[in-house]
């Protein structure tokens, strides 16, 4: 049939009617039947031979046809790919080897360091895996990634310009920041009016510097109160700069002899301008409740993180007896809108923590409820757990501490549940426990960090506080009834401020006295403490292995290792941190151990300006200033050192 699509119509009829007129003559003008058979036969025979040699010619042009139609295609492509201003990377999918390429990526490559090796196809396809939607930028250009993974292949199209619109409009977001001045009512409190103005007039012209050397606008709102407003260009500058009007500042008014430092809450975003203020007002509190001297940003997202920057001074902040009595007060209402209270402190809690814990009972007792102090038997260290067959002792001791097993079936849906000495969630001594509560106060002298508790009906946080105890301790004074507490909590409550500033030795001010003498008032034993707080011989050993295999990974840093096969529970490692720190020359002591838990655990200890905090941050862990911790699952001792030591020396570099 196609054969003969191959003529046309006219052809074919024509080329018949031919046919059947030879055929007719024929058999008009043969002289036999026979031979015109034999004619016809002849003639059919080369008709069919012309009809066979017809369609192999067509068959023949069909295939060169369809060659030259393949090559033309495949010249088209091969110059679209030669052409085309999107790059082309056949990778092999094993070693990564680039195998194949187009001339676009030699053009991207031209005049750039980089070569396009299996390193260079690596770190593109690990770019595309990490943030989408970002740009490779090479030799000042940015690309845009595409990954084609069955067919292993890169495409690199050329989106700088797009790129820079997109940063450009990044850089249009506007900002608020809130700028407090850290105590300046302690230090404008007994001096003249001509002081005063003295103080002012250094804090607003290094703050009109800042405003004139950065380009935001400035606006005073109370002495010790200002407002900034910028776009995120001009805080990305401040943000490269790592804050340092924070440092100039400080430095500034330390040569004034006025030791004043500043907070900052910065929050950026499109429109919703009363939500960015709002944040930035949150990040300002944030940067108070933290100890101040540091600034705290958040853009206006919700899945935004907080930056920190700052924080290189011990809390700077003091806290207020009227914020103090405020809370007392806000606490006792909450109390009796509550059926009982639970009082729980951090996993594996320690004598602060018990501390606070009892001083708080005390202080919901007073106020006319029933409280329990929960804990786990699983997470008792020998102290507490020293301290808690003390108060098992009485009946009505027993019958207000209990195990965590009881405390589940004990509560009910008005009861209220007391966090002391922690604030992060991850910490609590139970997570279902925590998240059993609708109603929850938060009592704690850690800087806040981002795992807290957003519903929390109170929180007194207090990081200028020598511990939790002291907090708890204050509010208890400020009860509007006088309490009475037992001999065996009072000297619980000042075991807990006697260990969190290692016997009256750190973080004390004339607040933590004023309650130790309460505490001692009400009966507080020393005799008791110090027996609540002996080390056993055995835990003395283990503290002396991790110290004796120390050494200095740089100046005055001692870095110590508890031995691999051996575990090590969290006042052994904090020890053995705390006593390093008392040898000449330390000025800051890590010890790092296999915990009886399964995970690594370092505590840090510091002197001074050495910010140990922000270290343990980096490596997921928190704590103060100068007294930090963390824990690492799935590594083992040599890693972590080597993670941790890394990071000391970046820190050291950046000093
Ligand atoms: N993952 C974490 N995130 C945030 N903060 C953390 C984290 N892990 C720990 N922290 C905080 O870091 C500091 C230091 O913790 P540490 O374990 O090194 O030291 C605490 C106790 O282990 C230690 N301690 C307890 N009993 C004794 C004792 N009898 N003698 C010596 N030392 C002892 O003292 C530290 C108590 O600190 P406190 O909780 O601030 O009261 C710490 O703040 C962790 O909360
Ligand atoms: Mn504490």
């Amino acid at each position: 049939m196609k054969i003969v699509q191959r003529f046309s119509p006219v052809a074919i009829v024509s080329a018949m009617v031919i046919v059947q007129a030879l055929e007719s003559l024929l058999l008009v003008f043969s002289g036999s039947r026979w031979i015109a058979v034999l004619y016809l036969f002849l003639m059919n025979v080369i008709i069919t031979a012309v009809i066979l040699l017809q369609a192999r010619n067509y068959r023949l042009r069909r295939v060169e046809f369809i060659r030259k139609i393949n090559d033309e295609a495949e010249n088209s492509l091969n110059a679209t790919l030669d052409n085309m201003p999107i790059g082309v990377i056949r990778y092999n999918k094993e070693t990564y080897e680039p195998e194949w390429f187009n001339p676009f990526i030699d053009l991207i490559y031209h005049g750039d360091d980089r070569v396009l090796d299996k390193n260079e196809v690596k770190s593109i396809i690990q770019k595309y895996h990490e943030e989408r939607n970002q740009f490779f930028t090479i030799e000042k250009k940015k690309y845009f990634i595409t990954l084609d993974d069955e067919k292993n292949l890169l495409y690199l199209a050329d989106a700088t310009s797009e790129a820079n619109s997109r940063e450009s409009l990044q850089e249009s977001r506007a900002v608020i920041g809130s700028i407090s001045v850290d105590n300046y009512d302690d230090v404008t409190d007994l001096i003249t009016d001509s002081e005063r103005t003295k103080v002012n007039s250094l804090i607003a012209s290094n703050l009109e510097s800042f405003a004139s050397k950065y380009g935001f606008y400035l606006r005073r709102v109370s002495s010790s109160r200002y407002y900034f407003f910028c776009d995120y260009g001009i805080l990305s500058r401040m943000i490269e700069d790592k804050f340092s009007l924070l440092k100039d500042f400080r430095k500034n008014s330390a040569e004034s002899k006025i030791p004043l430092t500043l907070s900052v809450g910065v929050s950026y975003g499109w429109n919703d301008f009363p939500s960015i203020g709002k944040i930035s007002l949150n990040n300002l509190e944030l940067a108070l409740v933290r100890g101040g001297d540091q600034a705290v940003l958040r853009e206006n997202t919700p899945q935004a993180k907080t930056i920190y920057f700052g924080g290189n001074s011990e809390s700077r902040t003091q806290k207020s007896r009227t914020r103090a009595r405020a809370i007392s007060t806000a606490l006792q209402t909450i109390i009796s809108e509550s059926e009982d209270v639970f009082i729980v402190g951090h996993r594996f809690p320690d004598m602060d923590a018990l501390g606070a814990a009892i001083t708080m009972k005390n202080f919901v007792n007073l106020s006319g409820k029933e409280a329990y102090v929960v804990y786990d038997p699983e997470q008792l260290m020998p102290e507490v757990s020293r301290a808690i067959d003390l108060i098992n002792e009485t009946e009505e001791g027993f019958a207000h501490i209990v195990k965590l097993e009881k405390a589940f079936d004990m509560k009910t849906a008005n009861s209220l549940l007391i966090m002391v000495d922690h604030s992060k969630i991850s910490q609590t001594l139970n997570l279902d426990f925590y998240k059993s509560f609708n109603k929850l106060i938060v009592i704690d002298h850690h800087r806040r960090d981002d795992d807290f508790p957003e519903h929390a009906l109170l929180s007194y946080i207090e990081s200028s506080a020598s511990s939790a105890s002291e907090l708890a301790v204050e509010l208890l004074q400020f009860h509007e009834y006088n309490s009475k507490m037992t001999v065996t909590d009072a000297s619980i409550a000042l075991a807990g401020i006697a260990l969190d500033t290692k016997h009256f030795t750190k973080a004390t001010t004339s607040r933590t006295f004023e309650v130790a003498a309460y505490l001692r008032s009400q009966g507080a034993d020393n005799n008791l403490i110090k027996s609540i707080l002996a080390t056993e011989f055995e835990k003395y050993k283990k503290i002396n292995e991790i110290i004796l295999n120390s050494e200095y990974v740089a100046p005055g840093i001692v870095v110590a290792l508890g031995k691999p096969e051996h575990k090590y529970d969290n006042v052994a490692t904090a020890k053995a941190a705390d006593t390093l720190l008392d040898m000449a020359g330390v000025q800051a002591a890590f010890a790092i151990t296999n915990h009886q838990n399964g995970y690594i655990s370092i505590s840090a200890r510091s002197f001074k300006d050495y910010n140990v905090q922000t270290i343990m941050e980096a490596m997921g862990g928190g704590g103060h200033f100068n007294a930090a911790a963390t824990q690492i699952y799935e590594r083992n001792i040599a890693e972590v050192k080597e993670d941790l030591v890394k990071i000391i020396k970046e820190r050291e570099k950046e000093q």
